[in-house]
């Protein structure tokens, strides 16, 4: 397989007259992690949308797997996990219809869907659940679901946005552990988050999107170093042009207690 997993070249999307990416270019290689970061409503999962072909009437160019989606039908699709940001489950369904539909979608045998999607589960110490339905799960129990749905077909690149809503922390250190092995046996994950100290620490590199440019791009270490800014937080802020979150709680706080 080629480095290169991952092309955009000049990106542009609108909603009715608002211009939400004015230009992206992005190049991602074989084996990456890359935080996409930047503030609510910049367009990280429009983008990610776009790319798995779910939006449709943008200008530009985006390659996978060295095609262009457009004109490779669905197939490129089979090599691709998704964890969405928010997630229509089917909540009447109980894990293991669940799980071995999505695998089915993604063209895996049922057997092997359920064999594997069971013992996914018991690595999330869920075994006991794999039979009940999604409604009756709590928040977490219901990522881990969506999680274990992602992996499922053995994907080789992963969108992943926000992965970690309601993960325990013990869950969290499991899936950041499996996020490293899986990129170092090669796959390439698109790590979408608001969750700045994560992103620092898991990704290779980290690209900040802000006012539909790509305003930042490198590993932390080379933004810390162009910005002078101690963590991916302050990075953020400075980037971004924030510098008003004492002013903004004042005045929250001040309205809630006169109001
Ligand atoms: N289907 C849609 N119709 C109209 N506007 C949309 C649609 N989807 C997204 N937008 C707008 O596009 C902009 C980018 O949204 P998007 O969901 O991509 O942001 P985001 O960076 O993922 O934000 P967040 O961090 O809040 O999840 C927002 O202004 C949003 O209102």
């Amino acid at each position: 397989m080629s480095a290169e997993v991952l092309s955009i070249t000049g990106l542009t999307k609108s909603y009715g007259s608002k211009e939400v990416l004015r230009g992206i270019d992005l190049k991602v290689n074989r084996g990456e992690i890359i935080g996409y970061i930047g503030p609510n409503g910049a367009g990280k999962s429009t983008t990610v949308k776009l790319m798995l072909g779910l939006e449709e009437g943008y200008s530009g160019k985006i390659e996978i797997f060295g095609e262009d989606i457009v004109g490779q039908g669905e197939r490129y699709k089979q090599r691709i996990g998704y964890i969405p940001e928010t997630s229509e489950m089917y909540d009447s369904l109980t894990a293991q219809e669940y799980l071995t539909f999505v695998a089915e979608l993604y063209g895996m045998d049922y057997d092997d869907a359920d064999r594997k999607a069971e013992q996914l589960f018991d690595v999330f110490g869920l075994r006991d659940v794999y039979h009940s339905r999604i409604s009756s799960f709590s928040k977490g129990m219901r990522q881990k679901t969506l999680i274990v749905s992602s992996f499922l077909h053995n994907p080789d690149l992963l969108f992943l946005d926000e992965p970690l809503t309601g993960l325990d922390a013990n869950s969290v250190m499991v899936f950041k552990e499996i996020l490293a092995r899986f990129a170092a046996e090669g796959k390439t994950i698109f790590y979408s988050s608001h969750i700045m100290d994560v992103v620092e620490k898991i990704s290779n590199r980290i690209v900040l999107l802000h006012g539909g440019h790509i305003v930042a791009n490198g590993s932390f270490e080379e933004l810390k170093t162009q910005s002078q800014a101690g963590s991916l937080e302050n990075i953020f802020n400075q980037m971004t042009g924030f510098h008003e979150h004492e002013n903004r709680a004042a005045e929250f706080v001040s309205i809630v207690r006169e109001g």
